[in-house]
């Protein structure tokens, strides 16, 4: 039988933990992973006052990890000393060449744009949410680090913890666990973030959430093709990138470099979403294709990958947002919502959700 990092992780979530109830892989006590051949390491990560309780649950964890067939397994207990916050510095870790899973998270969906301002922190909010409405256990990272959106869109401003400085507890809202970089910093500073810094501060912000069990996280990019969607392509293993566009020429021409970036990593085009197809007049109804209408359909069709959706430029979508409540929440009987749970349920269905 040879063991395999999914299949440790699975015999894990069967240890209880004591604190949490859940099991400790959902609790977040699980970190640093390896499986190499036979040989399984892996770290408790637990509350300085609980050692003599974890002790036996390391056995446990151990003992479970060796039934998958491994031939040594080392199970280690470590403590940290509470911290006000942790510092997001990039961490000399030895981490395997390739794309790695992230303990917990069945799959993740990068949402990414050309081109900024087309609504794709829109779109990762509505998923996100329609995904939570549907039952799935659902994260959002809100990666964009040029113009963080998701703690207004979500409506949180609570300021992430971290109780031992190392892991960083998300903020919640609407049924979906979220982490944004504008939690972390005020939006000026945010928006200073640059280089290796900002690369690396983002790749630890998905390996160093304590995410929990989840079966999906979207993970909201910044527009372009950047360091910052490079380096995390290169180091998480994604299930598959969803493509915002307006219809407009110019936007398309920035989304086609976007699905080549994905192409050349090796990362699934899940599929296109026109976004603001068209305006749907909020008093009489009437629609209008303000930014053209069809053009994402049509660059779709030639690039060879499917159009998830086509959705209207409206005005309750915009307003539902600025509150802190996505329209899939305020309204979710609306066909503007109707559109983002279609997707939800598509995305369910191709199995990446
Ligand atoms: N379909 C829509 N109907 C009405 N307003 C929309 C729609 N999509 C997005 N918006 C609004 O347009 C603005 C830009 O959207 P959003 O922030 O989602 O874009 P983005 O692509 O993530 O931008 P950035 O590049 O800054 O990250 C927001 O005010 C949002 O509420």
């Amino acid at each position: 039988m040879t063991t395999t990092r999914e299949g440790v992780l699975k015999a894990l979530t069967r240890v209880t933990d004591p604190v949490s109830g859940s099991n400790i892989v959902a609790a977040g006590v699980v970190r640093a992973l390896t499986v190499d051949g036979g040989a399984v390491s892996f770290v408790l990560d637990i509350d300085p006052s609980k050692v003599k309780v974890y002790e036996a649950v390391r056995e446990a964890a151990e003992a479970a990890a060796k039934a998958t067939g491994a031939e040594r397994v080392s199970a280690v207990l470590t403590a940290h000393s509470a911290m006000e916050m942790p510092e997001l510095k990039p961490k000399p870790k030895v981490v395997p060449e390739g794309p790695q899973r992230v303990p917990g998270i069945d799959h993740i969906i990068a949402v990414a744009s050309g081109k900024g301002g087309v609504g794709k922190s829109t779109v990762s909010a509505n998923l996100a949410c329609a995904l939570a409405a549907k039952g799935r256990r659902v994260g959002l990272l809100d990666a964009d680090v040029h113009g963080p959106s998701q703690p207004r869109m979500l409506g949180v401003s609570d300021r992430p913890t971290s109780p031992d400085g190392k892991i960083l507890l998300p903020v919640h809202n609407h049924d979906v666990v979220m982490m944004s970089i504008g939690l972390l910093a005020n939006e000026n500073q945010a928006l200073l973030w640059r280089g290796s810094r900002l690369v690396g501060g983002l790749q630890q912000m998905l390996m160093d959430v304590q995410w929990g069990a989840l079966d999906c996280l979207i993970v909201d990019l910044p527009p372009g093709t950047g360091d910052v969607s490079m380096s995390l392509t290169e180091k998480a293993k994604l299930d598959g990138a969803i493509i915002v566009s307006t219809p407009q020429d110019v936007a398309l021409l920035d989304a086609r470099r976007a699905i080549e970036m994905f192409n050349q990593l090796d990362v699934p085009v899940l599929g296109m979403i026109e976004n603001m197809s068209a305006h749907v007049c909020s008093n009489c109804g009437q629609e209008e294709h303000i930014f053209g209408h069809g053009g994402v359909k049509t660059e779709a069709e030639g690039l060879g990958v499917p159009l998830l959706a086509e959705i209207p430029l409206h005005l309750d979508i915009r307003l539902a947002s600025d509150r802190g409540a996505p329209i899939v929440v305020t309204k979710p009987d609306s066909p503007q919502a109707q559109v983002f749970q279609q997707v939800a349920r598509d995305l369910i269905g191709m199995g990446v959700a």
